[in-house]
C-alpha cells in the first residue's frame, strides 16, 4: 500500500556511483548542484482530483467489504473520497459507503453521523443518520469518556500543565539533555501527557489519521479540498493545516510523496511552520534562524498555559543534537536538496523567497530542521502500517535506555508518559525508543550509540548485568501462575505488582521483565481505548449537532 520513493532511491543511487565517498562531507551546494541535475526525476506530473480513480478505489473498498476486511474497506473508500471531484456524485457515494460500514458492521454511530454530515446529504443517507441518533440516544455508543485510570495523577507544573510538578532538564554528557526526577514517583504515576503542534504521517497512515492533529479516527475523515492525498478529522484541523505547512505542500503533493523518505517529511513540516510563526516574514526568520542555529535550548523555561507558535518553533529551531552518523548526515543533505528543488516548484514558495540569499537559507534551514526532528521526533517506522511522527518540546526531551523507567506510548498525535518502576529523586527519567532489556534487545535498531547501562562495557554496565544474574530465576508455569496467566484485564494490578517487584528487589530479573511486558501491553491497550474514546467525542462534537 505504501507509495514508492522511487525517485529519491534513484537520486540517492546515482550519487553512490557517480560521486567519490568523501564527496559526503562536502557542503550542501555541492548537493544542492547535483541533484538539481536529475530535476526530472523531481517533476512528476501532478495528480489532481479525478472521478475515475474515485471509482477505481471504491471498487477495491467494496471488494474488501465484500471478504468483511472493513479496515481495508475504510481505508479505500478514504482514497476514493480523496480522489473524488469536489461536489461530485462520487464524494457522495464514497461517504455514504464508509457509513455503511460504521452503521451495519461496527457499531461506530458517533463516526457515521460525521460522515453522512460530509456526504451530499442522500436520502439513504438522511434515514441512518436519524436511525444513528436514535441508537445513540438509546444508549449504543461504544463511549465517550475517557478512561480516567492513564490520566495525569499527580500535581502538575503550573506553567506546563500537562507536565508532573518536580521535573527540570539537565545536560547528561552524552546523551545530551533529558528530564531528571526532582521528587520520588512511583509506577502508576502519569507524569507527562503532552499534544503535539507538528504531526507527520507516512502515505500508508494518511487515510487513517488527521494529518493535522494526528488523531486516529478510524477512517472518519474529510479530504483536503485540494489534493489527493490527506485528510483531517474536521474543517477546523483541515483550515489549520492548510494556514500552517499544507499551503506549501498541496500544489506538489504527487512530487513530495516521491522524495519523503521515511519520516523525513518532519523536516518541511517544522520549516514551515516556523515560516507562518514569523508571519511569512523571510528576513525576519533568516535574521532569527542563522545565529540561533542549534545552540542549545531548554523547552521547560516556556509558558505552555498561553502556548505560542513562534516560541514553540524557536526552542525546536534551537535543540543541538548531538549525534555523530555520517550516513544519515548523507541523507540529510540529500532529503534536504530534494526539498528544497521540490518546495521550489511551488508558486507561492518561489514568491516568497525571492533572492538568491533567501533560497539558500531556505536550504539551509532545512538541514538544520532535519537534523533536528530526525533526533527530536517521537514514533517512529511501524513497517506496513506506515508512522505517525510527532515533535512535541516537551516529551522530546526523554533520552533512552534499554532499561528504562517509563514507558511512553505515542498514539493519536498525544504522548504519554507512565512510570514504569519507582523513580527517586535525582533519577534521570528514561524510556526505550526500541524493544527493552526484556525482550533480547541488543540496541541495533537505533540510529546512534547507545550509552546506557545496559550497553555500558564498563563497570556500570557489569554490574547492571551481575544483577540481572543473581535474580532468582522462576520457571515460566510459576511465573505465569504468579501474575495470573496474563489474561487479567486489570491495569492496576500489573502496575501493583510491577511496583512490589522492583521494591522487592525482582529487577531486573525474569519474573520483573516477564510482568512488565504484560503491563506494558496492557497500558498501551488502554490508552489507546481511551484516545478512541476521546476521538469519538470530538467526532460527536463536529457531526453529530
Ligand atoms: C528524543 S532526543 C532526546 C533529547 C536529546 N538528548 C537532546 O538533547 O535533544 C533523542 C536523542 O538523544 C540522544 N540520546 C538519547 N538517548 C541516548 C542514549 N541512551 N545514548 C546516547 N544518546 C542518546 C541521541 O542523540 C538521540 O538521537
Amino acid at each position: 500500500m505504501t507509495l514508492p520513493n522511487f525517485p529519491f532511491k534513484a537520486i540517492q543511487d546515482r550519487w553512490d556511483l557517480e560521486m567519490p565517498r568523501h564527496r559526503r562531507n562536502a557542503d550542501i551546494s555541492v548537493y544542492r548542484e547535483f541533484v538539481a541535475r536529475y530535476d526530472p526525476l523531481l517533476s512528476t506530473t501532478e495528480v489532481g482530483k479525478n472521478n475515475a480513480k474515485a471509482v477505481y478505489h471504491r471498487k477495491v473498498g467494496n471488494f474488501a467489504y465484500l471478504e468483511k476486511r472493513f479496515d481495508d474497506a475504510l481505508w479505500s473508500y478514504n482514497r476514493s473520497i480523496c480522489f473524488a471531484e469536489n461536489l461530485s456524485e462520487h464524494l457522495g457515494i464514497g461517504y455514504a459507503n464508509r457509513s455503511a460500514i460504521y452503521y451495519d458492521e461496527l457499531g461506530e454511530y458517533e463516526k457515521e453521523q460525521l460522515s453522512g454530515k460530509a456526504a451530499a446529504k442522500l436520502p439513504k443517507l438522511l434515514a441512518r443518520e436519524a436511525n444513528c441518533k436514535e441508537r445513540l440516544a438509546g444508549g449504543h455508543s461504544k463511549g465517550t469518556v475517557p478512561l480516567p485510570v492513564v490520566d495525569i495523577n499527580v500535581d502538575v507544573n503550573p506553567k506546563i500543565p500537562f507536565m508532573a510538578k518536580g521535573i527540570h532538564m539537565k545536560e547528561f554528557g552524552d546523551m545530551g539533555r533529558g528530564l531528571v526526577a526532582e521528587r520520588d514517583f512511583k509506577t502508576g504515576d502519569v507524569i507527562l501527557d503532552e499534544k503535539s503542534d507538528l504531526c507527520s504521517l507516512s502515505f500508508v497512515r494518511s487515510f487513517v489519521e488527521c494529518a493535522h492533529c494526528g488523531s486516529a479516527f478510524l477512517n472518519s475523515l474529510i479530504p483536503c479540498s485540494l489534493c489527493f492525498a490527506v485528510m483531517y478529522c474536521g474543517e477546523k484541523c483541515r483550515e489549520e493545516d492548510l494556514r500552517i505547512t499544507h499551503r506549501f505542500e498541496c500544489s506538489v503533493v504527487t512530487k513530495l510523496l516521491n522524495v519523503a523518505s521515511d519520516n523525513m517529511m518532519m523536516m518541511p513540516r517544522l520549516f514551515f511552520y516556523g515560516l507562518t510563526a514569523f508571519n511569512d516574514n523571510i528576513d525576519q526568520m533568516m535574521k532569527y534562524c542563522l545565529p540561533n542555529a542549534a545552540v542549545g535550548s531548554n523547552p521547560l523555561e516556556l509558558d505552555f498555559t498561553h502556548p505560542n507558535p513562534l516560541d514553540v518553533f524557536k526552542v525546536l529551531h534551537q535543540a543541538k543534537p548531538n549525534r555523530n552518523n555520517s550516513n544519515l548526515e548523507h541523507n540529510l543533505k540529500l532529503s534536504a536538496t530534494a526539498f528544497y528543488l521540490v518546495f521550489m516548484k511551488n508558486p507561492l514558495v518561489q514568491s516568497i523567497f525571492r533572492t538568491e540569499a533567501q533560497r539558500n537559507f531556505m536550504l539551509r534551514c532545512l538541514l538544520i530542521h532535519g537534523r533536528a526532528t530526525s533526533s527530536l521526533l517521537l514514533g517512529r517506522e511501524n513497517g506496513d502500517a506506515g508512522f505517525l511522527a510527532a515533535l512535541p518540546p516537551v516529551a522530546s526531551l526523554i533520552n533512552h535506555s534499554c532499561d528504562p523507567n517509563v514507558i511512553s506510548v505515542v498514539n493519536s498525535g498525544r504522548i504519554k508518559i507512565i512510570v514504569l518502576r519507582p523513580i527517586q529523586k535525582g533519577d534521570q527519567i528514561l524510556t526505550s525508543y526500541a524493544p527493552a532489556w526484556w525482550d533480547e534487545h541488543d540496541g541495533s535498531t537505533l540510529d546512534f550509540d547507545c550509552k546506557c547501562v545496559v550497553c555500558d562495557r564498563g563497570p556500570e554496565g557489569a554490574k547492571w548485568r551481575n544483577a540481572r544474574e543473581q535474580k532468582r530465576i522462576l520457571s515460566s508455569e510459576a511465573t505465569r501462575e504468579w501474575i495470573g496467566g496474563g489474561e487479567t484485564q486489570d491495569l492496576i494490578k500489573f502496575q501493583r505488582l510491577v511496583q512490589i517487584l522492583a521494591r522487592d528487589g525482582h529487577h531486573p530479573g525474569k519474573l520483573f521483565g516477564e510482568t512488565v511486558k504484560i503491563y506494558y501491553d496492557k497500558l498501551f491497550d488502554e490508552v489507546c481505548a481511551e484516545n478512541a474514546k476521546r476521538n469519538r467525542a470530538k467526532v460527536q462534537q463536529i457531526g453529530g449537532n
